[in-house]
């Protein structure tokens, strides 16, 4: 055999390429390749492949038999779990399949998923309608609520880690009944001995209501049946629910039986179910409804569940419209789209005889994530009543989740007649008895479906909010229209499920102006000017950038309160702390400067006026006078005097604190002369003022606007000084002023740094 000039080692593995390596090793001097040599380049293999380390044995063999091709190239591609070899040369005892049988094991290990996989996995097939038939199902409309089976205590519980205690199972039966299940799936009795007792515990202690029907599950052995059926006694409507599994894979490996085994298996199961149940009804009265369960129903020939569904209905030989067999449809694997369980759903709808006294139940999985669009869909099929779990528990992915099918119902006006008006509460017991948890975006459950972080988000909601205010407040008005529900991104009220609003909008670094504005009209009532929203909205953006993290309702509003100097306690440079507003001539009929408790601003530029005030400015009390058309004008005259301030006022907004028509409410834009103009409202600064009397809210405002824009520029000595003569630390008001004699030069208390932010937090504004 003659030795190849160089070794290529190709590994295409998968059709995505997991891992790759091409290398050339030069012939050895020694004419021989061995496994050591062999062992020597396994480290370059390794460096191109991301692999475990129990694929070391795998590799090693591997790049062994490589070594015996001759200038080859190993070229791998896999087709269907068939890992085709070309190009060999110099194989005297390295066969074909040798390579094959390596490289798919390793492939299997390296590459789990199939470039092929159809040579795996078949598609579903499709429904035996016949020609030209047209589906009903994509025309129709719910518009009722179907019977909801809660099985929670059966389904849900036998998927559990920790399976619930017969107390816990109570809790959960109790919640199931005040949300208003009429129907519950209580146990398996012949599960054990807890399970049969549970429902004894039910049946003797009056814990099941009369409108309310107990339901449990049997498999089709007679030992089973009699057992389970015996747990029973006394009930006054109890729910047999016996299955056995219909499809193909079941029947051949599971069971081992032919279609008519299965038949006859299930036919002799319905015989003793229905002996039994009228032995129990001649004791004790009690009614049974029969629930048949094809169990893999959707993976079953819909032919053979239709003649199975049929010979049931025979068996059973009295159901009547008001006394129905119950068939339960099961899609116990999710095995196929939403569609095409709608189609065996309605296949069987179809062709079920005495459909008037037979009720389908829809009992569908969650495998493919697409459990509660099966449902929807089937219901339309045909499907009468549903089975499932709340939050979605269950086997594997969970039953259909019975909450989120209500509330989907709920928001398109149909009531499910199941109560969730308080889900958090609902939530809270499920996830404890069930020792689980819901995902944050768990619909209508989780705790962040109420909440946008996304800017425009916000933007729309805060929007959608103000007009559906103004709207439902017509509606209150004229007694015309409805109260109906059009929230951009909202698809339920959360109110009507017992969450507020107060989470709705949550700010971040996705955030923008409208959420921060939203925050600020929730928690401090003020509906901040666009131009206003914009230049906070910058303060905000900057601090979330750096944190990197959420900003929380209470730390924008502080940081609001801090910024725009919203205290009664010193925070900026400058305090307004008295002011008194002379007029000069006569007013006008118009205008008021004493507080009038409305958002009407004393008329600019009309009356001549005199402020007089006292502002502290860096912890001393200065004494500014001025005049002016107007208490604003009076106020920047005194500012520009004493100060040297030149301030120039853009836009001015006036309002009334929202919800409390007693505060007024300045908002101004402050600019020094020259300043840039900011045109969005980016960088422009502004003044906040709140006060019961608007003068007062407009000198607040100015100086709360000048705070902003001073930065440490130097003021001109004060031309006079005051300082109070009694205990400074008491508390400061607008009329402290009057304990006041002025004397130069001595100066206020100013609060602390420290103890600011504790201050503007706890300060009402
Ligand atoms: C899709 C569903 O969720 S169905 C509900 C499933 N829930 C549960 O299984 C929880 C409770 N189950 C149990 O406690 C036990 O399985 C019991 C008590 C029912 C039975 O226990 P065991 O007698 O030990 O049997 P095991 O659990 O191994 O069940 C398998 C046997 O039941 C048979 N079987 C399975 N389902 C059914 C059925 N629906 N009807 C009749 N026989 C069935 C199987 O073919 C197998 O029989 P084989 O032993 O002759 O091969
Ligand atoms: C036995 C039936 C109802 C079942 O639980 C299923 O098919 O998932």
């Amino acid at each position: 055999m003659s030795l190849p000039d160089s070794v290529v080692l190709l590994l295409n593995v998968s059709g995505a390429f997991r891992a790759f390596g091409l290398y050339f090793y030069p012939r050895p001097r020694n004419g021989t390749y061995n496994q050591l040599k062999a062992l020597s380049i396994l480290p370059a293999v390794l460096h191109s492949m991301i692999l475990d380390l129990h694929m070391l044995p795998f590799l090693v063999m591997i790049v062994d038999a490589l070594l015996l091709v001759d200038n080859g190239t190993l070229a791998s591609s896999f087709h269907g779990g068939i890992l085709k070899v070309r190009d060999f040369q110099h194989s005297d005892y390295l066969t074909r399949s040798y390579i094959d049988g390596f490289l798919s094991i390793i492939l299997s290990e390296v590459m789990p998923m199939l470039s092929d996989p159809s040579l795996k996995y078949l598609p579903y097939p499709s429904v035996p309608f016949s020609d030209g038939y047209i589906r009903q199902w994509p025309n129709k409309r719910t518009t009722t609520s179907p019977i909801w089976l809660s099985t929670d205590l059966r389904d849900g519980n036998q998927a559990l880690v920790n399976p619930m205690s017969n107390a816990t199972k109570l809790e959960l039966f109790r919640l199931l009944v005040r949300i208003g299940f009429k129907q519950i799936e209580v146990a398996y009795p012949a599960a054990g001995d807890n399970e049969f007792q549970f429902v004894r515990d039910l049946i003797e202690n009056n814990e099941i209501p009369d409108d309310v029907a107990i339901q449990i599950i049997t498999p089709a052995r007679p030992d089973l049946i009699t057992k389970s059926i015996a747990s029973l006694a006394g009930v006054k409507h109890g729910i047999i629910h016996l299955y056995n599994a219909v499809s193909p894979v079941f029947r051949e490996v599971v069971f081992r039986n032919t279609k008519e085994q299965t038949i006859d298996l299930t036919i002799n199961a319905v015989k003793l179910v229905k002996k039994l149940t009228e032995e129990e009804t001649a004791r004790s009265g009690a009614r049974f409804t029969l629930n048949y369960c094809l169990e893999t129903f959707s993976q079953t020939e819909p032919e053979f569940a239709v003649e199975l569904g049929n010979r049931v209905l025979m068996e059973w030989g009295k159901a009547s419209p008001e006394d129905k067999v119950y068939f339960n449809l099961a899609a116990t694997v999710e095995c196929a789209p939403s569609n095409h369980y709608a189609d065996m759903v309605e296949y069987f709808n179809n062709n079920i005889n005495q459909r008037s006294s037979v009720l389908l139940s829809i009992h569908p999985h969650n495998d493919r994530g697409t459990g509660v669009a099966a449902t929807e869909l089937a219901l339309l099929a045909g499907g009468d009543r549903v089975e499932g779990c709340l939050l979605g528990n269950g086997e594997r992915t969970g039953n259909v989740d019975l909450i989120t099918l209500a509330l989907n119902l709920y928001s398109q006006g149909v009531s499910p007649g199941l109560d969730f008006s308080n889900l958090p509460e609902i939530v809270q017991v499920v996830c404890r008895c069930n020792e689980s948890a819901v995902p944050v975006r768990y619909p209508y459950a989780g705790t962040l479906v109420f909440s946008a972080f996304a800017g425009t988000h916000q933007d729309a909601i805060k929007k959608g909010l103000d007009s559906q205010a103004a709207r439902w407040e017509k509606v209150d008005r004229t007694g015309e229209g409805i109260k109906y529900w059009a929230m951009p991104y909202i698809p339920i009220d959360p109110k009507d499920i017992g969450y507020g609003y107060e989470n709705l909008i949550r700010v971040s670094s996705q955030s923008g102006k409208a959420g921060t504005a939203y925050v600020i009209k929730q928690t401090l009532q003020l509906d901040l000017p666009r131009r206003m929203q914009v230049s906070f909205y910058g303060v905000v953006q900057s601090e979330c950038e750096n944190s990197g993290k959420e900003m929380s309702t209470a730390l924008i509003t502080n940081a609001f309160k801090q910024k725009y100097c919203l205290s009664s306690k010193p925070i900026g440079r400058l305090h307004l702390q008295s002011l008194n507003i002379t007029p000069l001539s006569p007013l006008s009929e118009s205008s008021s400067l004493e507080s009038d408790g409305t958002s009407t601003p004393p008329e600019q530029g009309t009356n001549l006026i005199r402020f007089e005030g006292h502002i502290s400015v860096d912890g001393r009390i200065r004494k500014i006078m001025g005049d002016g058309k107007g208490v604003l004008s009076a106020l920047l005259d005194g500012l520009r005097s004493d100060l040297e301030l030149e301030i120039n006022i853009g836009e001015i907004v006036y309002q009334h604190l929202e919800g409390d028509s007693t505060k007024a409410v300045t908002y101004l834009e402050v600019s020094t002369p020259g300043s840039p103009a900011s045109k969005s409202g980016v960088g422009s600064v502004w003044g906040v003022g709140i006060s019961s009397d608007s003068a007062t809210s407009q000198c607040r405002a100015i100086i709360s606007g000048i705070n902003g824009l001073v930065g440490d520029r130097r003021f001109p000595r004060p031309k006079m000084v005051f300082t109070p003569r009694r205990d400074q630390s008491a508390q400061r008001s607008e009329s402290w002023l009057r304990d006041f004699t002025f004397r130069a030069g001595h100066s206020v208390l100013q609060t602390p740094e420290h103890e600011r932010s504790e201050l503007i937090a706890a300060s009402p504004i």
